[in-house]
């Protein structure tokens, strides 16, 4: 039987990313002719990539379409700032390793589905000294396909090995609840991460506001209750 298995989503739930997105952002906006935003600004945009985190910001100040050229050269600068200053401030949350501790020593397998490229991700994952943890690390690239699709979350828990009836998801934002909700899968929200409206208006499975409330007991009555 393949094992039980906890996704995290990676920007604003396993690591807090968002003082080095929000410099490569702007970064990249005043490279486009643009004004910087701040902290408030980014969680409203961030969520679906790069890509899209660009867009949204270019559109709130421009009222007007992004062209394709100029949104590929954007992002090109965005992509190379971003990956020179990895790992930057980034930092896993609080109590997230002690968390990853309990689950792999229960026997449950650990997986990444983000909509950061996968580049990036296993970048910043390896330079955080945390690769040996994941049985899978997955972008929008790995399948072609990005959350809210359902199959980006079960494609990432079959490339791990991990059995989709007894996964949970840990997400931040709308994106991963709606995602796993899709999917057919328990999902916990964390309230500390990137989403313009607190996490509970989007009905995840539960909220928690620290890592130590992630505990076994929690995840396996969510996984029973999703069974039923
Ligand atoms: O960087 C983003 O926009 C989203 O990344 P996440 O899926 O890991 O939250
Ligand atoms: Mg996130």
């Amino acid at each position: 039987m393949s094992k039980p298995i906890i996704v995290f989503d990676l920007d604003g739930t396993l690591v807090d990313t968002a003082p080095d997105l929000l410099d490569s952002l702007n970064h990249t906006l005043v490279a486009g002719g643009l004004s910087q935003v701040d902290d408030t600004a980014f969680r409203r945009f961030v969520g679906q990539g790069g890509r899209v985190m660009i867009e949204r910001a270019y559109t709130a100040q421009r009222k007007q379409q992004l062209a394709a050229l100029e949104h590929d050269r954007l992002h090109d600068i965005f992509l190379d700032h971003y990956t020179l200053n990895i790992p930057g401030r980034s930092q896993p949350y609080p109590g997230v390793i002690a968390a990853m501790d309990r689950f792999a020593s229960a026997g449950y397998l650990l997986a990444v589905c983000t909509n950061k490229y996968e580049t990036l991700a296993t970048g910043l994952i390896r330079s955080l000294g945390l690769s040996e943890r994941f049985a899978a690390i997955t972008g929008p690239e790995t399948f072609g396909i990005r959350k809210p699709d359902p199959r980006h979350l079960t494609e990432t828990i079959a490339k791990a090995g991990g059995d989709v009836t007894r996964a949970v998801m840990v997400g931040d934002s709308v994106t991963d609840i709606d995602t796993a909700k899709a999917a057919g899968i328990p999902v916990v929200a964390v309230d500390f991460g990137y989403t313009d409206r607190h996490v509970s208006e989007y009905e995840p499975s539960v909220v928690i506001s620290h890592y130590d409330e992630l505990t076994l007991g929690m995840a396996q009555k969510l996984i029973e209750a999703a069974s039923r």
